[in-house]
């Protein structure tokens, strides 16, 4: 008879939704996550002998993720509260070797009133996500952790009427799509930066959290608020200007770009589905809405859309 294993068990508590306002007087800001917490450790036990007496039970795992959005002086950085939070359960429990700590931030803006910021009432500006990826591994030891982050953007819904062809593309009997010089083109952008791993120390305070300075300097994942954002407008400022001869070409200067101007990004990656807009043949009426330069009336067209995907690294000898 063959005999089975566990070969992969890891375990904790998804989509728990955490509001946060911080107030400094009557300046009110507000952050809203939802966070994923997932541990991987001695815990096999829990699942091939009924043993729960080392499972840390996902419950406290909830709690433990509002009590620091309470204590954490990082509750404003993503990146900062997802390494505090991953750091704690590592650093708690002897048995939990590594954790993984997703937080996804939703989007709320402050209102402008007669062009000034109002303290403390804010908009849903769009669907858009900022997201943060953590994994603090433990496995060699309390002593030596290692944190890795990757951070982006999903859900970034972006169009240009002009500045887009798509022509030179192999023909054959399977081809139906014309050349075009000018298109629409529409994506709705998923970017994910990484760093390159780094240390952390063993940690169980609730209410602080540190790296170095060299590891807390401008442009690391520490500082991923400014980085993301400066990626975002670089996606975005791209995306713009670009002549595009394609999704993929687009892609990939736009990461280029944020590898130029953020040195410790080690990689870059897009997703980009090309959301199609289709010209309406209006032949049977008399009037030309085809020729690129007549095309005015469009179809919205929600699937199926091409899938673009790349990832662009920095050459490790740089
Ligand atoms: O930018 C594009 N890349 C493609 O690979 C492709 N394929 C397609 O049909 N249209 C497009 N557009």
């Amino acid at each position: 008879m063959s005999s089975i294993q566990l070969t992969h068990a890891r375990y904790g508590k998804q989509a728990v939704r955490v509001f946060r306002i911080v107030r400094e007087d009557k300046w009110h800001t507000v952050v809203e996550y939802n966070v994923t917490a997932l541990l991987e450790g001695d815990i096999a036990e829990s699942y091939t002998k009924a043993d729960n007496s080392v499972i840390v039970a996902t419950d406290s795992v909830k709690n433990i993720t509002y009590h620091l959005a309470k204590t954490s002086p990082h509750i404003l950085h993503p990146e900062r509260f997802a390494l505090h939070l991953g750091t704690y359960f590592v650093s708690k429990y002897a048995h939990i070797h590594k954790s993984f700590i997703t937080v996804e931030q939703l989007r709320w803006k402050r209102i402008d009133v007669n062009g000034q910021e109002n303290s403390h009432s804010f908009w849903r500006d769009g669907d858009e996500k900022r997201l943060v990826e953590v994994v603090v591994d433990a496995t060699q030891g309390k002593e030596t952790i290692t944190a890795s982050v990757s951070a982006g953007i999903s859900d970034l819904l972006v169009l240009k009427s002009t500045g887009s062809a798509f022509e030179n593309f192999i023909r054959d009997e399977h081809t139906t799509l014309a050349e075009v010089n000018d298109r629409i083109f529409s994506t709705s952008v998923d970017l994910k930066l990484t760093y390159a791993p780094f240390s952390v120390t063993k940690n169980t305070a609730l209410d602080a959290f540190k790296l170095s300075d060299e590891l807390s300097a401008e442009g690391t994942a520490w500082d991923g608020n400014a980085v993301v954002a400066k990626a975002r407008t670089a996606t975005l400022e791209v995306f713009a200007v670009d002549e595009s001869a394609s999704v993929q070409a687009t892609l990939y200067l736009m990461a280029e770009r944020i590898l130029a101007e953020n040195k410790h990004v080690q990689t870059v990656s897009y997703t980009l589905p090309n959301k199609h807009y289709i010209p309406v043949d209006l032949r049977y009426a008399g009037i030309d809405n085809l020729t690129p330069s007549a095309a005015e009336v469009f179809v919205p067209v929600s699937a199926p859309s091409g899938l673009i995907s790349a990832t662009i690294s920095r050459q490790l000898s740089e």
